[in-house]
């Protein structure tokens, strides 16, 4: 006997990310897609739908998320902006809803997965750490979601080492010109058209420089991701932070 497929709706559907997971639902044989829902569209369809995948602006998500939860619907998220108490209402107001699952993700690309990995690995041998992102130039924030979630993974791999701040003679800065700092490490945001995203992640130690790059081309790279999230966030209850949960990395 076939299971049935997991009925999807996607939140963000004309836009760049959603119109490309739309046509990702479509193909694939195990998911039907119920309902494909832009700003000022009605909710009324995601009725029909089992998880709902949300690509849409940090200003928008966190009431599709409640809206989500209340009705008790599954959510795989790849929009950006969650902050630490954002991560924290999602928590408490799952809290009251046993066995749904929310998966937010910042980066769906599995190379941008290893390289966040990678870097964390790498962070507690080496004195310095800056990042470098890259993206088109129609991206709402900055940094990117992927390069703070990079630099908390350094953060926090660089305080279980007990390193002090990397060394930095600066003592004259034009404002920003040594970038954001995030979990303490400096990060860098480029935005250019003809970019999709990309992300540099530089160690520098004694005589030598190690750099991790991930370059996304196309947005169909974030979609075996996407719906390897779809497919698993049905049975992990709670809310997952990170694709690399996912994949047990
Ligand atoms: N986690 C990941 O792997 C990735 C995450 N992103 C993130 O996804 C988000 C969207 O990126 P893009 O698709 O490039 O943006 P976009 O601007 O092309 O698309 C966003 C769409 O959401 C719609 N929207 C806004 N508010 C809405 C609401 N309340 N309900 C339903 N739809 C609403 C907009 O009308 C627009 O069509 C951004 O936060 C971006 O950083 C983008 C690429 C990969
Ligand atoms: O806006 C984008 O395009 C992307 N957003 C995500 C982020 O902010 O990290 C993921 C990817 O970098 C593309």
């Amino acid at each position: 006997m076939t299971d049935s497929p997991i009925r999807v709706g996607v939140l963000g559907a004309r836009g760049r990310m959603g119109a490309t997971v739309v046509q990702a639902v479509e193909g694939a044989a195990d998911l039907k897609l119920v309902a494909a829902l832009d700003a000022g569209d009605d909710f009324a369809p995601l009725a029909d739908a089992q998880v709902v995948v949300d690509f849409t602006h940090p200003d928008a998500v966190m009431d599709n998320l409640r809206h989500l939860i209340a009705h008790g619907l599954h959510a795989v998220v790849g929009t950006t902006g969650f902050s630490e108490e954002r991560l924290a209402e999602v928590r408490s107001l799952l809290a009251e809803k046993p066995g749904l699952g929310v998966l937010i993700a910042p980066n769906f690309a599995l190379g941008a997965v290893l390289a966040m990995r990678f870097a964390g690995q790498a962070a507690r041998f080496y004195a310095s750490a800056e990042i470098i992102e890259l993206h088109h130039n129609r991206k709402a924030d900055a940094p990117s979601g992927t390069a703070s979630h990079t630099a908390r993974m350094i953060g926090e791999a660089r305080a279980a080492a007990g390193l002090e701040p990397g060394p930095d003679a600066t003592t004259s800065e034009v404002d920003g010109a040594r970038g954001a700092r995030v979990a303490d490490v400096p990060v860098h945001s480029v935005r250019l058209p003809g970019l999709v995203a990309h992300e540099e992640i530089l160690f520098g130690g004694e005589g030598e420089t190690l750099t991790i790059r991930h370059d996304s081309l196309d947005r169909t790279s974030f979609m075996p991701g996407v719906l390897l999230g779809v497919r698993s966030v049905v049975s992990r209850p709670g809310l997952t932070v990170g694709l690399e949960n996912v994949l047990d990395l």
